[in-house]
């Protein structure tokens, strides 16, 4: 089933107008990776599926972005249960100034939870789901500004799991790690698409053929094609997205 449906998407950030004519589908306990050369709108689109652009003044839309069969830019959509259902985890780490334990169970408390047991529960559940919980289990109450970069990745997909999202969207969530905490971070997508949509903008063409089932492929603001990202790899059906596979431009 599809979780996403997005149909004749325009978005302009005042006169400028970025992604043009955008209509792709996102199905549902899969990875869709988003590729194309800097400055194409892949980071643009990802941040209108939760309408993170609209923190920026100049910013409007036209066209439909269907979650569960609604706009989430209908006029009565409330933005904070929307970011709940649809999470977003960034390029750089970025867990708050507050221990372990607080940091997943932040969302939680924002959302009116106050029961201590469900919290502690709900916080050790996202951080098993994240593969960091035998790394943490014995300093919850610690620092998350002490672990590593990889670990404070993976605690910040744990924060946004406690949140239980059906998507989740990643903008190059790797590119600040080593290798090691990147090979980590791609095992744990392979886990969190049995329960989750995921969608991931990603620079590393190995790493969009490593952990994504779809693929689309952004350039100047369109998209020039989508498919299995098998098909997209092997046997693109159009030129320009052979030529930046193949490493030709971008
Ligand atoms: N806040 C903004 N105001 C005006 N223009 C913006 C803003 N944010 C992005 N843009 C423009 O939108 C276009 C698309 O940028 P976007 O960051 O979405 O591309 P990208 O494909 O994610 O690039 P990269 O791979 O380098 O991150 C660029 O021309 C960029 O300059």
């Amino acid at each position: 089933m599809d979780r996403i449906i997005v149909k004749d998407l325009n978005t302009y950030f005042g006169n400028s107008h970025i992604l043009r004519n955008i209509n792709v589908t996102f199905p549902e306990n899969n990875v869709t990776a988003l590729i194309g050369p800097s400055g194409c709108g892949k980071s643009t689109f990802l941040r209108s599926i939760n309408r993170m652009n609209d923190l920026i003044s100049t910013f409007h839309h036209d066209g439909y972005i269907y979650i569960d069969n609604k706009d989430i830019y209908d006029s009565d959509v409330d933005v904070v249960e929307l970011r709940k259902k649809v999470g977003m985890v960034f390029q750089k780490p970025n867990p708050f100034p507050k221990s372990i334990f607080e940091n997943v169970a932040y969302g939680l408390r924002i959302h009116g939870y106050d029961d201590e047991d469900f919290i502690k529960e709900r916080v050790i559940e996202s951080l098993k789901a994240s593969a960091i919980w035998d790394e943490v289990k014995d300093k919850l109450d610690q620092s998350a500004m002490g672990l590593s970069g990889g670990q404070q990745q993976r605690l910040c997909i744990a924060r946004t799991i406690a949140n239980n999202p059906e998507v989740i969207l990643m903008d190059e969530p790797c590119s600040a790690l080593d290798p090691i905490s990147t090979l980590k971070i791609e095992d744990l997508m392979h886990e969190l698409k049995k329960d989750y949509s995921i969608i991931i903008v990603t620079h590393n063409m190995q790493q969009a053929s490593r952990v994504s089932d779809y693929t689309s492929f952004f350039l100047n603001g369109e998209i020039i094609e989508s498919g299995k990202t098998e098909q997209i790899f092997v046997n693109p059906k159009e030129e320009k997205t052979e030529e930046y596979i193949t490493g030709r431009f971008g």
